[in-house]
């Protein structure tokens, strides 16, 4: 896996209790996902110094932590023993009336409302699904720097997105399942198409067949395999050659798991290694090529993806980005965003309507944020406003 995916935070990492506020979740299929706005990095014990020099902002940084959705308590302990919904949101004048509630999105805003009111006595406000990723994308994408990159021949390519040449584009979220919207400017989008076959998929099908524990061993395996072991090649079907006239090298997948049905083979005697990477690989390119067909329908040349199923992975991001060069012919950008999973979450939070400028402050002792972002677990800075 590669190395500057933003992983969950350790407590050590957390910052102190009373400098928290606004705390916003996105409560999915598989994943609940966490946003908090801290003040406690600043290392002022005078609050007022944690405001903006300029009007009434205050700087601080948004912390991002995820949980098993089917591990809710252990989300609503954290929440619980770190007094997230009622801390700190006095402080430096933001409005008292926050207290108790927080923003959440995701089909989970609905089915756990009467859980969190009954163990922690909050207030889901609950915030659209489709409008929290729209907006959370929006901006990670315009104010985040070093967010959205290409992946090519194994490599990141971090674009400079120009603010003015952003709209439209398609934004693929691909978490349990697949969420494909077409993005026309801030507040203006329509889901235009969407998949079944996506994470949970992923996850699911790959725990069946391989008995894995993990998500991330089921990912460490598909990294270990090889899927020419279980995928039918052209080269399999035409002797060993390419069929160039459609445009087939003999090593295209023709099949994904075909060569199961000749075999004779149990599934036992497949390693699971091999199985994690032809299912990954299927799935992946299977979205990246919906994604493509929904780009073509509107004549987008940028998909965004998000959604953890990425996690950024190199092999998940390399398939998706080559499925989309191949069908459109070069045509089309697969894009990959660093707070990947955390679209919905961000969005839930910008509901708060108090966030006034990202990043704020420089980051400035180091010339590359990426380098911070890293040792931070994706960590943001930036100024919400307050009421005073
Ligand atoms: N630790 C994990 N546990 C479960 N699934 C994970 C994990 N990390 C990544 N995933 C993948 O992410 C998907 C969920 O992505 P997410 O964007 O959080 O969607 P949702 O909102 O449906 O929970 C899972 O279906 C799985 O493919
Ligand atoms: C229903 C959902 C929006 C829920 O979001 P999720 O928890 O998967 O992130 C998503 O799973 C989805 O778009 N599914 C695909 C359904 C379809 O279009 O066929």
């Amino acid at each position: 896996m590669e190395g500057d995916t933003i992983h969950d935070l350790t407590l050590l990492n957390s910052p102190a209790v009373d400098d928290i506020s606004h705390l916003a979740l996105d409560i999915g299929g598989s994943l609940i996902k966490m946003v908090y706005f801290s003040t406690s990095r600043e290392k002022s014990v005078d609050k007022t110094q944690n405001k903006c020099s300029k009007d009434n902002l205050v700087t601080g940084r948004l912390y991002f932590l995820k949980f098993e959705t089917s591990k809710i308590n252990e989300c609503l302990d954290f929440i619980s023993s770190k007094q997230l919904h009622c801390r700190g949101v006095q402080h430096y004048g933001f409005p008292a009336s926050d207290k108790n509630t927080i923003k959440a999105t995701g089909g989970g805003a609905f089915k756990f409302a009467d859980l969190f009111k009954e163990k922690l006595g909050i207030s889901l406000d609950k915030v659209e699904e489709m409008g929290s990723l729209v907006s959370g994308a929006n901006f990670l994408i315009k104010s985040v720097p070093s967010e959205a990159f290409t992946y090519v021949n194994g490599q990141r390519n971090y674009e400079q997105i120009d603010h003015n040449d952003l709209y439209p584009y398609l934004l693929v979220n691909i978490g349990s399942g697949v969420s494909m919207i077409k993005v026309d400017g801030d507040g203006k989008f329509e889901r235009v198409s969407g998949t079944s076959v996506g994470g949970g998929t992923f996850w699911g099908l790959g725990k069946l067949l391989t008995k894995c524990k993990s998500f991330d061993d089921l990912l460490e395996m598909s990294h270990q395999g090889n899927n020419r072991v279980i995928d039918m090649l052209v080269g399999d079907i035409y002797g060993g050659m390419d069929y160039l006239k459609i445009g087939l090298t003999s090593t295209a997948i023709a099949s994904s798991f075909g060569k199961a049905v000749s075999d004779n083979k149990e599934l036992e005697e497949y390693r699971p290694e091999d199985v994690a990477r032809s299912l990954l690989r299927m799935i992946s390119n299977n979205i990246g090529q919906i994604a493509y067909l929904n780009a073509l329908r509107f004549g987008l040349k940028k998909i965004f993806f998000g959604g953890f199923f990425i996690r950024g992975h190199a092999y998940t991001m390399d398939t998706i980005s080559v499925a989309v060069d191949f069908w459109s012919k070069g045509e089309a950008k697969a894009m990959f965003l660093r707070h990947e999973g955390f679209l919905g979450a961000l969005g839930a939070f910008m509901n708060y309507q108090l966030v006034e400028e990202f990043p704020c402050g420089a980051r400035d002792n180091n010339q590359n944020p990426l380098v911070e972002d890293l040792k931070d677990n994706g960590i943001i800075e930036c100024c919400l406003r307050a009421s005073n």
